[in-house]
């Protein structure tokens, strides 16, 4: 369980000086700018749990996991993990998190891969039958056979994050947090990635929190969307409930055979988007309207031959939240 109470993170900078005798200006200054990148959140995470964390740049998400993970210390609030505090006891906390930075390697650059787990399983104390279970299931899943024996900085974008996600989970920790970890991947990696992330979560129940910029990342994996600005949550729920909640419109065309009688007003809860001789576009609330029900109506003005239907896009509807 993650539990987060009020959490508060103020960053107090030094203002720099420019001009004439700036740098002892600055010397003696002691102004300071505050920023305040996360103010005030709360939320619970109960195991098993696949979380979708995002927000526009500068939002405060990194800002959050790194208290989450006690790298940083809340200005003020409270931050338990399984019960712990990250800050009062790092070490113990750190035994049921794994933590990957999509950014940043968290390997040995010059040793071959495996190397890096035998480093990390001799830290984690993990030995004998169990490292080798463990790290024989890990090299199914992922794949990683084939770059065992290569350093890590000549491995590729994709192989450098699966060896990554590896290394994180080595010690079989129960809550996942990943910062961006399919970036920069092409769509067959960010499928792999996907594909064993949810594998994680649905057979083995791990908790993930995933921050992202990629909407399919979210659309696909996660379950619940807890979304950030300016240090603030502006939504917290269901992706089908922020559907909902944006009531962005379904768009239908649907083309006709045969004589067609569309009148200037449908008489319907539905606006006509376009139309021709033989076609016609509506946009529609599908939370107002079931698609069978506009169907029903389009089908009295002519036979329908064909339906196209275009729900709207999640990014579309995650760049209204922002
Ligand atoms: N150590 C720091 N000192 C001062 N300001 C900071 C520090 N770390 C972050 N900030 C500021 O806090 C705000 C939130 O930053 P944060 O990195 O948490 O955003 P983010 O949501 O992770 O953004 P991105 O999507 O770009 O990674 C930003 O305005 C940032 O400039």
């Amino acid at each position: 369980m993650i539990e987060v109470e009020n959490i508060r993170k103020t960053f107090r900078t030094p203002v720099v000086h420019t001009g004439r005798f700036a740098g002892l200006r600055s010397f003696f200054s002691r102004e300071y700018r505050e920023k305040e990148a996360v103010q005030g959140i709360s939320f619970t995470i109960p195991p098993g749990e696949f979380v979708g964390y995002i927000g526009p740049n500068g939002a405060g998400k990194s800002t959050t996991i790194k208290m989450l993970t006690g790298i940083l210390h809340p200005t003020s609030g409270k931050v338990r993990i399984g019960g712990i505090s990250p800050h009062e006891d790092r070490k113990r906390v750190v035994a049921k998190l794994g933590v990957v930075f999509g950014q940043r390697c968290q390997l040995w650059w010059d040793l071959p891969v495996k190397d890096s787990f035998d480093i990390l399983a001799e830290m984690y104390k993990i030995g004998g039958k169990a490292k080798e279970e463990r790290l024989g299931g890990l090299r199914e899943l992922l794949g990683l056979d084939e770059f065992l024996e290569t350093p890590v900085r000549k491995l590729s974008l994709g192989q450098r994050m699966r060896a990554d996600l590896a290394a994180a989970m080595l010690h079989d920790p129960d809550i996942l947090f990943l910062d961006e970890p399919t970036i920069g991947l092409d769509v067959t990696a960010k499928k792999n990635i996907r594909g064993f992330l949810q594998t994680l979560n649905r057979e083995f129940g791990k908790t993930i929190l995933l921050t992202t910029h990629d909407m399919d990342d979210i659309e696909q994996l996660c379950s619940r969307v807890i979304v950030i600005n300016h240090g603030r949550i502006g939504y917290d729920g269901s992706i089908p409930r922020l559907r909902e909640r944006i009531g962005l419109p379904t768009v239908i065309k649907v083309t006709y055979r045969g004589p067609v009688d569309i009148p200037e007003e449908p008489g319907a809860p539905f606006t006509i988007r376009e139309r021709s001789e033989a076609a016609v576009t509506i946009e529609c609330n599908r939370q107002e309207q079931k698609a069978m029900d506009v169907l029903r109506t389009l089908g009295l003005w002519g036979e329908i031959d064909d339906v196209h239907m275009e729900e709207p896009e999640f990014e579309e509807i995650i760049h209204r939240v922002y």
